[in-house]
């Protein structure tokens, strides 16, 4: 690659495309650096690809330098990079998370640029190890959580190879998500944090949610959010699948079948190629 990063988004959730040996390392501070939108190049995260053939391995940093197991719109935007920058010679091909493998196919246009993604997600798991929750065995669906305020939440725990907390509203409250989102990531029942979803049923196959996500707080859109929102409300019976999920950056189709495979699909845009400036260098570790 001729540049140091690539940026795509997802529906708006945007991250930084890296190559492993060529980017600054990885620490807390260069990633918190790079993502700041007034001091960095500005990101909801950064994606850094490590092995660079088939099954391409990818790492996941969130905007406070943690580092998650998955992330939807990441993967769409890390599959138009691998096919674009021509890493991946076929339409479709495995990629290593720490969530676990999954396989993306990509959709090109007839100008040779990749559109939509679509990625095989993985297996959804009500575990309570898998979602990060300690000292207990069943899952934990449709229980009251206490917040720090006194708060009480009616939600259930997914882990979709990354964790999440769901939970159901009659009419969307954007306050709400923005006052309370940060007390349900740090509630000490989930000691690894945990990413978290408002969610309004609309229809049969539809539903409209709002996004906290953990180490890098309201997103417009999320695509491991809208697998975790659609599992649960399928589960729950409150829709059936295909869902189409509704956020504020734009809409994601999830599949949900009966051996618990998610699928997702959706649009994908580069928005820039770049160089570090000295300048920026210089305050990299
Ligand atoms: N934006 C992502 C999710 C990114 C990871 C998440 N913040 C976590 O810590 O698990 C998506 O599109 O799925």
């Amino acid at each position: 690659m001729k540049t140091d990063f690539v940026k795509g988004h997802g529906l708006g959730n945007d991250y930084i495309v890296m190559v492993e040996g060529a980017s600054p390392k990885m620490t807390e501070a260069n990633v918190r650096l790079l993502c700041d939108r007034n001091y960095g190049i500005g990101s909801d995260g950064i994606l850094l690809l490590g092995q660079p053939t088939p099954p391409f391995g990818l790492r996941i940093f969130n905007p406070d330098g943690s580092e998650a197991e998955k992330s939807g719109n990441g993967l769409r935007i890390f599959s138009k990079f691998l096919y674009e920058y021509g890493y991946a010679k076929e339409l479709s091909f495995p990629i290593d998370t720490k969530g676990g493998r999954v396989r993306s196919t990509v959709t090109v246009g007839a100008d040779g640029r990749v559109t939509a993604v679509k990625v095989d997600m993985g297996r959804y798991s009500f575990n309570p190890s898998d979602v990060g929750i300690l000292g207990r065995s069943n899952p934990m669906i449709e229980e009251v959580l206490r917040l720090e305020d006194g708060t009480e939440i009616r939600g259930s725990a997914v882990s979709v190879g990354n964790p999440h907390f769901v939970f159901f509203v009659e009419k969307i409250d954007e306050d709400f998500i923005h006052e309370k989102g940060r007390m349900i990531e740090h509630n000490k029942v989930f000691p690894k944090r945990i990413n978290t979803q408002m969610v309004r049923v609309i229809g049969r196959n539809e539903i409209e949610i709002r996004i906290w996500e953990r180490g890098a707080g309201y997103t417009l859109a999320s695509g491991s959010s809208s697998c975790a929102a659609a599992t649960i409300a399928v589960h729950l019976g409150r829709v059936q699948s295909p869902v189409r999920v509704h956020m504020p950056g734009g809409i994601l189709m999830i599949e949900v079948d009966e051996n618990h495979e998610i699928r997702m699909e959706g649009p994908v845009e580069e928005v820039m190629t770049g160089h570090l400036s000295p300048d920026l260098k210089k305050r990299l570790e």
